[in-house]
């Protein structure tokens, strides 16, 4: 009896000491988890959390992500998950609803694009089983060739809406498995009767600056948004919202109209990327705007260079001012056809145009490479707007600099562009910040 007394008090303590042991590993498996997350200055908030990447190999190990789409992004030199991508390409690959935040230039979209190529696999002739909204066509392009390049050799077939007017288009949606666009051209397919394009088969609907899609009035999309929003009606969809910065009704919208979403944020939200050395420039009046750009390129720039002004009639202005001074020089905004608004960009990424000159149509998503100077040559309308302009440069850990002049018309203005450059570490003369807010 003392015998089976003593063997059974043995196992009792080998069996704590188990429990003991496996909790031990626990909490170093979770401060592995938090010291990836605080190095990378990743928030996460939501149930069930899944835990961030470690590298590229854990999509292998944990994931069995094919080989295919791995040495994709090796091909196209990612060696590192940027932080955003560390947490949502595993929240996403465990099929969760997102809301996501993270600096401009921070790599949002292979964030997204990774877990759903993974996730669709290969060709299916069911029609599209993802869709991806941006606000310009240009952006909506530039997504769908990282798309391209990614998914190469997976066999899933891309779409992209180039034509207002589609020729056969839902005949041959069938054909496809992603589709990126505008919303304003999915609208028009969408109204058609019948309509020309099918979303019941959607399964990922990702909003790329989420928040400005979600805006109202002329410039905003939510309505149009919305009829999208209704059109993917499969019982299987998930939803994903990206942008650099959130207003704050987004984010209540997302909490209460996504399924358990998980919600990650990296630094602080609504804040400059820290890559990017801001500066403010007081030119005195508008004729002095001109003097202190001629002055700057007469100094000496490394282009490629982005110039954002508030219209295009103002872009025109300028842009014939510039020519004249014998400058290598292009204007795009939503005055010009789409060819040509497309040869325009083209030859800039081919380093044929040094100076851009753009209004906000370029100011969101577009990634230039190696854009060293921004020239907010007319003041930014709001913190969120100057936040994506400056975001032009300074994109996936390389260095940028961005001018703001100001007038003494814009000084009402001055305070909030001047806190995010205090946020971002950029010296401010103090007066600036102590400056009265506008009153509404
Ligand atoms: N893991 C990575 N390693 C290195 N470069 C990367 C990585 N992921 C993305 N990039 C590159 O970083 C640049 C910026 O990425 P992306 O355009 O997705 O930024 P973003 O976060 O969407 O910015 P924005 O808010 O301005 O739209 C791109 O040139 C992209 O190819």
């Amino acid at each position: 009896m003392q015998k089976l007394l003593s063997c059974w008090d043995r196992t009792k303590k080998e069996k704590k000491k188990k429990v003991k042991t496996k909790e031990k590993l626990a909490a170093l498996h979770q401060e592995e988890v938090n010291r990836i997350r605080n190095q990378h200055k990743i928030h996460i908030y939501g149930t069930d959390k899944p835990e961030p990447l470690k590298s590229f190999d854990d999509l292998v190990t944990n994931y069995k992500m094919s080989d295919v789409i791995l040495k994709n992004i090796a091909k196209i030199g990612y060696t590192e998950p940027t932080p955003i991508q560390r947490q949502t390409i595993p929240a996403m690959l465990h099929r969760r609803e997102i809301m996501a935040c993270a600096p401009t230039g921070s790599g949002k979209t292979a964030a997204f694009i990774l877990p759903i190529i993974h996730h669709l696999e290969k060709h299916s002739k069911h029609g599209f089983r993802a869709l991806v909204l941006a606000p310009t066509r240009e952006l909506a392009k530039q997504i769908y060739r990282d798309f391209q390049m990614i998914s190469d050799g997976t066999g899933l077939k891309l779409h992209y809406i180039d034509k207002t007017v589609p020729e056969n288009e839902g005949k041959s949606v069938k054909k496809f498995d992603i589709l990126v666009s505008t919303p304003n051209r999915l609208i028009y397919q969408l109204n058609q009767d019948p309509p020309q394009i099918d979303l019941h088969t959607v399964e990922w609907l990702i909003v790329d600056e989420s928040d400005k899609l979600f805006e109202e009035g002329k410039s905003g999309f939510r309505d149009q948004l919305a009829v999208i929003y209704k059109a993917c009606d499969s019982k299987n969809v998930r939803r994903g919202m990206f942008s650099a910065t959130f207003a704050y009704d987004v984010e209540q919208w997302c909490k209460l109209n996504l399924d358990n979403v998980i919600q990650v944020n990296v630094g602080a939200r609504n804040s400059a990327t820290q890559t990017v050395e801001q500066e403010l420039q007081f030119v005195g009046t508008e004729f002095g705007k001109l003097f202190a750009i001629r002055e700057i390129i007469h100094k000496g720039i490394q282009p490629p260079v982005l110039v954002f002004v508030q219209s295009k009639e103002r872009a025109q202005e300028l842009f014939n001012e510039l020519i004249y001074d014998g400058m290598n020089v292009d204007a795009i905004h939503s005055g010009k056809t789409q060819a040509q608004r497309d040869e325009v960009v083209m030859k800039f990424r081919l380093g044929k145009v040094w100076i851009l000159i753009c209004t906000e149509l370029m100011g969101r998503g577009i990634d230039f490479k190696g854009v060293n100077l921004v020239i907010n040559y007319d003041f930014p309308n709001s913190a969120i707007t100057y936040i994506h302009r400056i975001g032009r440069t300074g994109r996936a850990g390389r260095s940028g600099k961005a001018i703001t002049f100001f007038t003494e018309d814009d000084k009402i203005n001055l305070r909030s562009i001047a806190n995010i450059m205090v946020e971002a570490g950029c010296p401010v003369p103090p007066y600036m910040l102590q400056m009265k807010k506008p009153t509404k």
